[in-house]
């Protein structure tokens, strides 16, 4: 996991905490003392105009690029010294989600009575995440973007930028993502959600002093990861082949087989998140995308998109089964003007957008970040 270290100067790719006071929340209340974790990459020009923020997805972190820990980034190749969003260029931010795990005030941090939140975790929408973030860029000096990228929930968390504040994003791309989170996508997370929850080491979310539940958040990453990834992929990279190493298939009664290669890599996946993940953070952040609806409250949402003064830049992944393309094109053809959507060829699906990103180069240097 990457090392958090707030002794650092701006710029150099290292984890920061900034303190952001109370939080007040889209359903009511406010969550006190809030802290948010980010990085930053490159320097502020005098004039603020040069900052880009970027925004990840809902199991992603802070950590978009290389820097001065040189470990791996999750958008290496869009962001960095030389690359479309070039951080000579740049100053570069990205801030962990209020609500997950990877330093912002989340479920596991300890509320004013010194115990974890836990259950106790209010729900939180993508927009109370934007708010909070607005106020860091307050404290950074950053009254507006030059642009806020994001793909996935981060493209959500980009749009809810444009929508909430329209004032402070000059552009905004929108990549494998939806203008309001959609049934079949509602019904996916809720799966997600039930595996952890009915997990007994769960105990309601107040986990933190026993096991967690890290079978319940295990087979919740198992079924979105198959939302991830392609029937095609699947099929071309694993067929039906078995895992190496393991009983044969088919000659042994069911309880003593060995596993297929597909249930060996999901088994993998599951392990990898249960590894760097919290299942608190991941019902919240969960809840934030169902949350996700530019619509509401605004009218309508073709009202709230007709409204954006941004320039935007949509993507969609041909073959997403998840965020389908046919949502990207929907919500480009709810902006004002002539916006196109760009395609990511790929037969990865949904993932496509952290594994491809490198074929948006082009399409983004013209839109965004021409000399
Ligand atoms: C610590 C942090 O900050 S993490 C935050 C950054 N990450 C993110 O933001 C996004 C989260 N990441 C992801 O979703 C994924 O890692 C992705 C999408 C980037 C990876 O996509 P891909 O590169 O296509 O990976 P892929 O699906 O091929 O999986 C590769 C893994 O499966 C393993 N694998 C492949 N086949 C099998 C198999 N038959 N059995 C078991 N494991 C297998 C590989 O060994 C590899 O393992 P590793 O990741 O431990 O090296
Ligand atoms: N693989 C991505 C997919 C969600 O968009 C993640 O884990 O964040």
């Amino acid at each position: 996991m990457h090392q958090g270290n707030d002794a650092g100067p701006l710029g150099d790719g290292f984890l920061r905490v900034a303190p952001i006071g109370p939080l007040a929340l889209e359903t009511g209340g406010a969550l006190p003392d809030v802290q948010l974790a980010f990085e930053t990459w490159g320097e502020l020009d005098a004039e603020a105009s040069n900052a880009v923020l970027v925004q990840h997805a809902l199991t992603g972190s802070s950590h978009v690029a290389r820097g001065a820990s040189e470990e791996e980034g999750w958008w290496d190749a869009l962001v960095g010294p030389g690359r479309t969003v070039d951080t000579d260029r740049f100053f570069v931010v990205s801030i962990n989600m209020v609500g997950g795990c990877y330093g912002s005030t989340g479920p596991a941090s300890l509320a004013p009575d010194g115990a974890p939140w836990g259950s106790r975790f209010p729900f939180v929408t993508i927009r109370d995440g934007v708010r909070a973030e607005a106020l860091l860029a307050d404290q950074l000096g950053i009254h507006r973007w030059h642009s806020v990228l994001g793909g996935s929930m981060g493209g959500a968390r980009a749009l809810e930028w444009a929508l909430m504040y329209p004032d402070r994003v000059e552009r905004c791309a929108v990549i494998a993502c939806t203008a309001a989170s959609s049934a079949e996508q509602i019904a996916f997370a809720q799966a997600q959600l039930q595996a952890i929850r009915l997990d007994p080491a769960y105990r309601g979310g107040d986990y933190y002093d026993g096991p967690h539940p890290d079978a319940g958040l295990g087979l919740a990453r198992r079924i979105a990861h198959i939302t991830y990834r392609s029937e095609g992929e699947f099929e071309a990279r694993f067929g039906r082949a078995e895992q190496d190493a393991e009983q044969p298939l088919g000659a042994v009664v069911p309880a003593d087989r060995g596993r297929y290669q597909v249930e060996s890599y999901l088994d993998h996946q599951a392990e990898k998140l249960v590894d760097r993940f919290d299942a608190n953070s991941y019902v919240i952040l969960t809840e934030a995308l169902m949350s996700h609806d530019a619509g509401r409250a605004r009218g309508s949402l073709a009202a709230a998109l007709a409204a954006a003064p941004a320039q935007f830049f949509v993507a969609a992944v041909d073959s997403d089964r998840l965020y389908v393309p046919g949502q990207s094109r929907r919500l480009a053809a709810g902006l004002p003007g002539e916006v196109p959507v760009h395609t990511i060829t790929s037969p990865v699906g949904h993932d496509a957008f952290l594994t491809e990103i490198h074929q948006l180069d082009a399409q983004l240097r013209t839109a965004f970040y021409a000399k």
